[in-house]
């Protein structure tokens, strides 16, 4: 299926209640499971993602399938590797293409028994959940923070706490940062310092918990507006102080032409006139921003220069290659400067005759390519149901703001 989404004037006017946030949804999910706690979560996200952790920790089977989704896959490994049982843990077939191996030595390290099903790394996973009693892990930071979130989530129900000594880079420390502070909003103490993080045995406090609106889906928003002629937008359901890296969107989406100003509940977005020449700019703690920037500037002809892209290639697609791939059809010729970088220098080919997105079972190819119908209605989204991953709403509240959005 595909989608022909169109408008008969480029403004854009109205108010928008974001989802909510999957990744905070996975982690206050996991917390309430290792604490039995049944105190409600409101404004869970109904998400794939989030609705596959659910499903999974409240099923009586022992064999679980996540899906897409990272942070259920990641989150559960460490989960499940302590709770007595056997299990088997699987997913999509890209989910068996996403390294794991990481995770999975660090927890064998401490003592946990795990191994693989399939190919060595990768998931499926045989779990056999017994008592952890390792106190210290070393382990790679460089390949995604899921691994290091994990591990922290059950680090205070452990015997003798954790200690854990990052080597080398460490990728979207901005999600770690936010696992910690989720786990001392459930009342959990944590040492970060330089490459290294101490969390001692204690116990999760069971409270009612409120997520927040996911900053991630709201990018979307923001591209719409900085190419649309004029507007004005009121996104409910996103904290200014919060704990997603992504809200660091802000004034990058300044320099781009939409201005943010922020009221008690959420905040306005308005169109500005942008004098941006080139966007150079570093995503290593905004891995998941890349596609809406790299799409939005190519719209709006800024050359751009991004960093910071090394975990790209592991998510839920190549996603370097999709951006390379999709934005030539559009006529904009993406180059590779080095690993982890992209950009665009201005270069332009002619475009497909007929220009079909495709999104490669990723929900962020459909929505950071949505805003090209504020341009022209010719360009089809392929498979545009993906964005179910973390924003079932999304082609709803596009329909809701004016957008004809047609199934071909
Ligand atoms: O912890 C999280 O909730 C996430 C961490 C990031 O992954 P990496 O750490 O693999 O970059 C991000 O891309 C993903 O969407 C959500
Ligand atoms: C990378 C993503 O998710 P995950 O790694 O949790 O599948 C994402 O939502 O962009």
């Amino acid at each position: 299926m595909q989608y022909s989404i169109s408008k008969t004037n480029k403004v854009l006017e109205g108010r928008v209640v974001l989802p909510s946030s999957k990744s905070i949804s996975n982690r206050v999910q996991i917390i309430n499971a290792l604490s039995n706690s049944f105190e409600p979560i409101k404004n869970l996200s109904d998400c794939d993602d989030s609705r596959a952790m659910q499903n999974i920790l409240f099923s009586n089977t022992n064999t679980f399938d996540v899906g897409h989704a990272g942070t259920t896959m990641r989150f559960l490994t460490a989960y499940l590797s302590k709770i007595v049982g056997e299990w088997t843990l699987t997913g999509s077939d890209r989910m068996k293409e996403r390294p794991i191996g990481v995770l999975v030595d660090a927890l064998n390290s401490l003592g946990a028994q795990i191994s693989y099903l399939e190919k060595e790394g990768y998931p499926p996973l045989k779990i056999f959940g017994s008592n952890i009693t390792g106190k210290e892990v070393e382990l790679k930071g460089d390949t995604s923070s899921q691994y290091i979130s994990a591990l922290l989530l059950i680090a205070p129900t452990l015997e003798n706490g954790l200690r854990i000594k990052l080597k080398g880079d460490v990728v979207s420390r901005s999600y770690i940062e936010m696992t910690l502070n989720i786990m001392e909003e459930f009342g959990v103490k944590s040492e970060f310092k330089g490459q290294e993080i101490f969390v001692a045995k204690q116990a999760y406090q069971r409270i009612p918990y409120t997520v927040e609106g996911d900053w991630s889906g709201a990018s979307y928003w923001w591209s719409f507006m900085a190419l649309a002629s004029e507007g004005k937008l009121y996104l409910d359901g996103l904290r200014r102080r919060s704990f997603q890296g992504d809200s660091g969107l802000v004034p990058v989406f300044e320099k781009l032409g939409a201005k943010t100003q922020f009221s008690k509940r959420g905040m306005f977005i308005e169109k500005k006139e942008s004098d941006c020449k080139k966007l150079v700019y570093d995503f290593l703690q905004m891995p998941d921003l890349a596609q809406t920037f790299a799409v939005c500037s190519c719209l709006k002809g800024i050359p751009f220069h991004f960093k910071g892209l090394e975990t790209l290639k592991i998510k839920e697609t190549d996603r370097i290659h999709a951006l390379i791939t999709e934005l030539g059809k559009l006529g904009y010729v993406l180059h590779e400067p080095a690993e982890g970088e992209l950009a665009w220098d201005g270069e332009r080919k002619e475009e497909d005759e007929k220009i079909v997105i495709e999104t490669y079972h990723d929900h962020r190819m459909a929505m950071a390519f949505a805003p090209v119908a504020i341009l022209r209605n010719d360009v089809l989204i392929d498979d545009p149901q993906v964005v179910k991953k973390s924003y079932p709403e999304f082609w709803e509240q596009l329909k809701s703001l004016n957008f004809e959005v047609k199934e071909i």
